[in-house]
Formats: structure tokens, C-alpha cells, sequence
């Protein structure tokens, strides 16, 4: 006679088991997709037109599956599940194309934008980032993704506004070590709601000459620069708590003010789940700047 115990660890039993969570699981992402379709009605109710991101909302979700999470379950795993989730929601507001920067690894990208988009959103390859913006700009609700390299070959975030198409996430945005669709990468949309919350601001930021060599400690991050015979643009990303005024005399701080320094974006700051995640990027990126 088996007793309790090995019910619940032979095979069957623990076939038996995944059969009543996964009826469970699929019960709730039915009904997730059914609240979804409600805020997608509230939406059109409201006279929204087009598909609206709600990136820092999107952030607050992570965050808690983070603080939730444990056991066996990849984290990277959990993550990928739920933005084919959120994809699937904002599916069911309307429909958006994905425009990739087509100078970047295509590998790369094509990872990133299904581990993050999912696999119904509609990929259009654009020739490069600058392209990827013009083409962001002028459409009804569509997004972008852009690689980042830290020395760019163009400035293409020039061709960001805060009235066109901005910054508006940061992509991995869990750090984990050796996660899968790791390209470190931004995504841009036509301006979103002055109500979103965001921790970070992204500046347009040009100097001529060269590049203060010491924003990092003054807390400044230079995402990626670009070098020109006039001098230096540089995409900078700031704690959301600093002022225009305070910015400015960080720069001033490491070594010069900025000619220009131009609102382009922001973005809720990516989770470091393992460790500090400063450290991958400024030795490597700094270091170039300043010859
Ligand atoms: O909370 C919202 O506003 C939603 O549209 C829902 C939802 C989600 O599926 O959780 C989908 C898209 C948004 O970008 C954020 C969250």
C-alpha cells in the first residue's frame, strides 16, 4: 500500500502535481489578460490613442518579483515570463512596432527584443540609431531599441527630445551575471506622460574639447560618448533627485561645465540583483575619455 509520502514523490504524483498547477497558472494568466483588457478599455475610455507604456509601472512589477522570488526557478527565467506578459497586455491596447537600430550585433538585438517584447510584437529593422529615433518619432505609439556601445559612432541621441521620441527604459534591467539577451541597450518611445516616475534622467550633454575625466564620482554616468574634432557629446545619466543647476556644478566639480545639456529621457534604474552594478561600466568606459 503506498503511503502518502511516496504519492507525492513517485513520477505520477509529481506529474499529477504540475497538472493541478499548471490548471492553476493558466486559470490566473487568463484572468491577468482579462484585467489587462480592462485597463485597455479604461484607456480608450479616457480617449488614449495609441498603445501607452507604462515603463516605471512595468519597473514596480519587477521589482517585487525580485524581492519575492527564491528557490530553483532562474530568475532571468521568471522575468522573460512576465514581459511576454506585459507584451501580451499592451498587445491588447493596440498594436506597436518594435524598430531595431540595425547597425548593432543582429543577434544580439533580435535576443534582447523577443526576451523582452515577445514574440508577437511586429520587429522593423532600421539602418541605424539615428534612423531607429526619426522613425520612433513619427509614428503613433511605436518603440525603439537601441544598442549602446559605450564610444558610439555618431551622437544619434541628439535627435532625442522630450517633445519627440525619448528615453524611456534601460535594457538588461535585471543584472545578473551571465543572464540570457544580455546587450546592454535603451528603449525609446514618443514622449510619455509627465506622471510617470523615473530615478534617472538621460541628458544631451556636449563639451568641446574633451570630456571631464571624473563625472562618475560626481555621480554622473556616461552611457556612451561619442568624439568629434569639436569636441565631445556625451549621453549622461543622472539621479532624477539632482537639479539642472546642481548637474552643472557637478560638471563643473570634474573639470567643465557642459556647452549643452538637454533633457532627452529617463528611465527607472536597472536592479543589480548580484552585486554593484556601477562596476561593469565606468572603468572600461572612462577610461577612453579624457585622451
Ligand atoms: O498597469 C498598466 O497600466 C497596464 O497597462 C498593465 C501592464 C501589465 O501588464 O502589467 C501592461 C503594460 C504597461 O506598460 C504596464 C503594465
Amino acid at each position: 500500500m503506498s503511503t502518502t509520502t511516496d504519492r507525492e514523490t513517485s513520477l505520477d504524483g509529481l506529474r499529477h502535481r504540475i497538472d493541478e498547477l499548471d490548471s492553476q497558472l493558466h486559470a490566473l494568466l487568463m484572468e491577468r489578460a482579462q484585467v489587462g483588457a480592462g485597463i485597455a478599455a479604461a484607456r480608450l475610455a479616457s480617449g488614449a490613442e495609441s498603445v501607452v507604456f507604462q515603463p516605471d509601472r512595468e519597473a514596480d512589477l519587477m521589482r517585487h518579483l525580485v524581492e519575492r522570488h527564491e528557490g530553483v526557478l532562474p530568475l532571468a527565467t521568471v522575468e522573460h515570463l512576465w514581459r511576454e506578459l506585459i507584451s501580451a497586455s499592451l498587445r491588447l491596447q493596440g498594436d506597436f512596432q518594435l524598430h531595431l537600430d540595425g547597425s548593432a550585433d543582429l543577434l544580439g538585438m533580435l535576443d534582447l527584443a523577443r526576451f523582452h517584447f515577445g514574440f508577437s510584437c511586429e520587429l522593423v529593422p532600421g539602418a541605424d540609431a539615428a534612423d531607429v529615433v526619426g522613425s520612433v518619432a513619427a509614428s503613433d505609439g511605436d518603440l525603439g531599441l537601441i544598442a549602446l556601445q559605450d564610444r558610439a559612432d555618431l551622437p544619434w541621441w541628439r535627435g532625442l527630445s522630450t517633445d519627440g521620441a525619448e528615453v524611456i527604459a534601460r535594457l538588461p534591467f535585471l543584472v545578473l551575471d551571465e543572464r540570457p539577451a544580455d546587450m546592454p541597450a535603451l528603449v525609446i518611445s514618443r514622449s510619455v506622460a509627465e506622471t510617470v516616475k523615473r530615478d534617472t534622467l538621460v541628458f544631451d550633454a556636449r563639451w568641446t574639447g574633451v570630456l571631464p575625466g571624473n563625472l562618475m564620482n560626481e555621480g554622473l554616468e556616461v552611457v556612451s560618448f561619442h568624439r568629434s574634432a569639436s569636441g565631445v557629446d556625451a549621453l549622461l545619466a543622472v539621479s532624477a533627485h539632482l537639479s539642472e543647476d546642481e548637474i552643472f556644478k557637478a560638471c563643473a566639480d570634474a573639470g567643465a561645465e557642459p556647452d549643452v545639456l538637454r533633457l532627452v529621457g529617463g528611465y527607472s534604474a536597472p536592479i543589480d540583483v548580484e552585486g554593484d552594478a556601477d562596476d561593469d561600466f565606468d572603468a572600461a568606459a572612462s577610461e577612453g575619455l579624457t585622451e
